[in-house]
């Protein structure tokens, strides 16, 4: 008999990917999610299409799953009855998973242990789950693979025809045999050279792209300031990453490519809006713009541009909150507890810049990088 799997999210990569790769696998899943608008969606389409940018792939059908909403009984019941959970709800949000999933425990038969795997951005996003760690196998995955919704409001997915989800072993009891899953060694190396990659550099893209008004977000990839921002983040990336994680520099040059590529590509129709979100999380000491900066400090590299990424995204954070200036001020704070003062002052100096409306151009030109 099938192994029961049911994936938390049904968002873009909770339905979008996950489901794609476990039907690519002949695997049948079930849903929870708490949008109760799209559980509703899902159970009345019953099935959707994930279509790919690469025109040459075909489309896949979606379908024979039910969808639940986390507050029904059912969801209790499904889920206690699960061989393998995939989460893809935002990293921020998986500690509100935990009362869900300790009901489930508490009504489950089966003997064998439930698999708990993470497929979301952040450098140990189990460690959300902790609580669960001797109940539950509790793993981590890597999400490469881009799918956004096609059109606002429907199910189907257009995706990168990535087949690639490496996740950990480690904390296994046995290897996943569905399409693209692959173990991975040193994965805690990987995952946050993922995050350290193409997270610094896509908010090295969406930041200021914000700052200069753009939606499209390749549109703001290919701005001639933000290409000379993130071409020059990406070469001190290289040298950095490669040394700290010891791996070839040529190997941490072709990730990075992969990132920028994918990034410019204007056929993928990503938004600015989509990746500025959640920009406290982004800030994060063991994140995709502080950790990277210091790196590049460790490493004697100029910071110039990493400071104006992060300028631009305490620039988002005032504009997004209703008390600009609390907000800024607590940004601030978060900032002087774990980077270097004269680099905390280099950032103030330029976010003021950023408040007048100074040009980027003007203000990258200033700068030696
Ligand atoms: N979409 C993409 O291309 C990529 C996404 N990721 C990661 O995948 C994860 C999911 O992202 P997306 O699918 O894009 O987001 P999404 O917003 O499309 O989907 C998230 C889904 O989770 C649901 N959700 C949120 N909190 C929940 C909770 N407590 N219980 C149940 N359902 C809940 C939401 O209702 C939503 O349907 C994130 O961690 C993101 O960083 C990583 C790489 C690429
Ligand atoms: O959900 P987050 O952390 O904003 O990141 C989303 C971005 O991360 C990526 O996974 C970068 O690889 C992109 O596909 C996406 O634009």
């Amino acid at each position: 008999m099938g192994k029961k799997i049911v994936i938390i999210g049904a968002g873009q990569t909770g339905r979008g990917f996950i489901a794609r790769l476990l039907k690519q696998s002949k695997q049948s899943f079930d849903f929870i999610d708490r949008n109760k608008e799209l559980v509703d969606l899902l159970n009345k389409e019953k099935q959707y299409k994930v279509s790919f940018y690469d025109s040459t792939q075909k489309s896949i059908e979606i379908d024979g799953f039910t969808a639940f909403h986390t507050e029904d009984k059912q969801a209790i019941t499904v889920l206690s009855d699960a061989d393998m959970v995939f989460t893809a709800i935002g990293e921020q949000n998986l500690d509100k998973l935990i009362p869900l999933i300790n009901k489930s425990l508490s009504v489950r038969k089966k003997v064998n242990k439930m698999i708990i795997m993470t497929c979301e951005n952040g450098t140990s996003p189990k460690l959300r789950l902790s609580k669960l760690e001797n109940q539950v196998e509790l793993s981590e995955s890597i999400i490469f693979c881009t799918t956004l919704v096609k059109n606002k409001g429907c199910l189907d997915i257009l995706s990168e025809n990535v087949n690639y989800l490496p996740y950990d072993l480690e904390p296994l009891s046995t290897q996943l045999h569905y399409h693209g899953m692959t173990p991975v060694n040193n994965f805690r190396d990987l995952i946050q050279r993922k995050i350290y990659t193409y997270n610094c550099l896509s908010a090295s893209i969406a930041y200021p792209g914000y700052y200069k008004g753009y939606t499209n977000y390749a549109n703001a990839a290919n701005d001639k300031d933000i290409l000379k921002i993130t071409d020059s983040i990406a070469e001190k990336l290289n040298s950095s990453i490669s040394r700290e994680f010891n791996v070839d520099y040529d190997e941490q040059e072709q990730f990075t490519l992969m990132a920028l590529k994918k990034f410019r590509n204007e056929k993928i129709v990503d938004t600015i809006e989509r990746n500025v979100g959640d920009v406290q999380r982004k800030l994060g000491k063991n994140e995709r713009m502080i950790r990277p900066i210091l790196l590049m400090k460790k490493y004697n590299f100029s910071t110039n541009l990493m400071e104006i990424v992060i300028a631009c995204a305490v620039y988002y954070g005032g504009k997004q909150s209703d008390n600009k200036m609390k907000e800024e001020k607590l940004i601030f704070e978060h900032l002087e507890q774990h980077l270097p003062m004269e680099m905390v002052n280099k950032i103030t100096q330029l976010y003021k810049q950023l408040s007048i409306g100074e040009p980027l151009s003007k203000i990258i030109s200033s700068l030696i990088f």
